[in-house]
């Protein structure tokens, strides 16, 4: 745990007074007027809610300097006082310990409808906290008896991982807890899995929680492993992607009109791209997916993007487009990048062309000069290589990662500083997911980079792009050599 007086954080504050009453639910220890303020390991977000609560507007941090540029902040309810009469005492300890203390937008709005019952559509920018905001509703009504209670949907395997890490962390407790409080169990179920093993898993100490792809779950389902009867929630996420473009569609009809009813439970969607929303309500309302008095919370509803990034093109033939990412990767440093490759067509697989990922790769591993590693994501890899390479991307340290638009949804990389096109994303709500990859600290003021690479007769679909997602791509000129 890391500590840091109040003193060091906060010498440009006239406003701070020591002889402040500070309020008795704060982690502070007061000693000789020195406050002693017992950080979790998100340092930028403990600082923020410190000076939040104590009404000034900015601090110091070691080299940062940490200001709250909207007053609305100031004065808050922090994500404990949100969730207190709802959500376990432990479960709140550890979303602190975690770095989860000030609410972002999404949560702030959302929190309060989803803990009255009602169900949710939860409509906001990438990177905006939604998993937290669900997670929170669904350790609120989890009794640790022994009934699956909760079901997340997800659309990818590598998604599904990363939810169910985020939901075993809030809920993991160092000490023996007893009764109501002792900490659930969560069972990924995802594709790529060995169904028996679940089986068995299932039947020996059922999870309260289930984070499953549609195609397993509904595979469970069918074979009668185990029924919804007892569930309380269920929350689709990236749920515009498994209703619009993907091969589940059906299973997920199913799921939400056969195999359970919207009366019987509180049904939650999340996605940071819901396209003709108002069309979609009334279907889920008119299908029984949810009931009649479904919210809509749509958070920054103008701007569909975090302001935060920066878009750039650049156009070449596409004969140079190698050599241009190149020469962006050298100018640009970043700490960490995706390169998003488009997916191999049937027909290119048919007359034996080597996919553009493995080209590409090829051509970076011998001609990148710098220190990032170069890794690959892509869906005709099987599940083992796809997780190491995610987990080799998670331990940080650097990376080139190569990869389809598996990668685009969900998948959260804090780290990541640069997103690089170097295929145009096949419609304006991909490319909004492929850019959502980057700018995922949500108090951060960190401005971060998404560069496309275009032949010239692809401007007109960046522009269509540039419309419809309501944002300025800046064109770069090519340096002659
Ligand atoms: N209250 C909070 N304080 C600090 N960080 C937060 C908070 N809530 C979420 N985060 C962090 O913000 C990042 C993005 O959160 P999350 O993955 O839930 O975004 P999302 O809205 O689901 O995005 P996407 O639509 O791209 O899936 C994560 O790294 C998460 O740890």
């Amino acid at each position: 745990m890391d500590t840091f007086s109040a003193a060091q954080l906060l010498p440009l504050s006239p406003v701070i007074s020591f002889d402040k009453p500070i309020p008795s639910c704060l982690p502070f220890h007061s000693q000789n007027r020195c406050l002693r303020f017992f950080c979790p390991t998100n340092r930028n977000n403990s600082a923020i809610y410190l000076i939040s609560k104590l009404r000034i507007s900015h601090a110091v941090l070691g080299n940062s300097y940490i200001t709250h540029e909207s007053n609305d902040v100031v004065g808050n309810p922090t994500l404990r006082e949100i969730c207190r009469a709802h959500v376990p005492e432990h479960i709140l300890d550890r979303m602190e310990e975690i770095g989860y203390v000030m609410p972002t937008d999404v949560q702030q709005q959302a929190l309060p409808t989803l803990f009255s019952g009602r169900d949710c559509i939860l409509h906001a920018q990438t990177g905006s906290g939604k998993t937290l905001a669900y997670l929170l509703l669904i350790y609120s009504v989890i009794k640790t008896t022994k009934s699956v209670q909760a079901i997340v949907v997800v659309p990818t395997r590598e998604l599904g991982m990363q939810v169910t890490k985020v939901a075993r962390m809030l809920a993991a407790n160092p000490v023996e807890l007893q009764g109501e409080q002792k900490s659930c169990t969560i069972m990924a179920l995802l594709d790529g899995g060995t169904l028996r093993r679940h089986k068995s898993w299932l039947k020996a100490e059922p999870p309260q929680l289930v984070v499953a792809t549609v195609g397993s779950l509904c595979q469970m389902l069918e074979r009668q492993m185990f029924k919804l009867e007892s569930v309380r929630v269920l929350v689709v996420d990236e749920v515009d992607f498994i209703f619009y473009s993907s091969k589940q569609v059906s299973s997920l009809r199913k799921l939400l009109m056969s195999y359970s009813s919207c009366n019987n439970r509180q049904t939650v969607f999340a996605s940071a791209s819901i396209p003709q929303h108002r069309r979609f309500v009334h279907d889920c309302v008119q299908q029984k997916w949810t009931k009649r008095d479904v919210v809509h919370i749509h958070v920054s509803p103008v701007v569909p993007m975090p302001s935060r990034l920066h878009h750039r093109y650049i156009v070449c033939h596409k004969k140079r487009k190698q050599e241009t990412l190149l020469s962006l990767i050298h100018s640009d440093a970043p700490e960490s990048a995706i390169i998003f490759v488009a997916e191999q067509s049937e027909k290119s697989k048919k007359m034996g062309n080597a996919p553009s990922t493995t080209l590409l790769i090829d051509f970076l591993k011998t001609s990148y000069q710098g220190s990032l590693d170069i890794l690959l994501l892509e869906e005709d890899m099987n599940f083992n290589s796809r997780a190491s390479s995610l987990l080799e991307v998670k331990k940080g340290g650097g990376y080139l990662l190569v990869a389809t638009d598996i990668a685009a949804r969900g998948v959260d990389l804090p780290e990541m500083s640069h997103i690089y096109n170097f295929d145009l994303p096949k419609t304006a709500v991909d490319y909004l997911h492929r850019a959502g990859r980057t700018c995922r600290k949500p108090f951060s003021n960190v401005k971060y980079t998404v560069s496309s690479i275009i032949a010239p007769e692809e401007r007109f679909v960046l522009q269509k792009y540039e419309n419809e997602l309501m944002f300025n791509c800046e064109e770069l000129i090519p340096q002659t050599a």
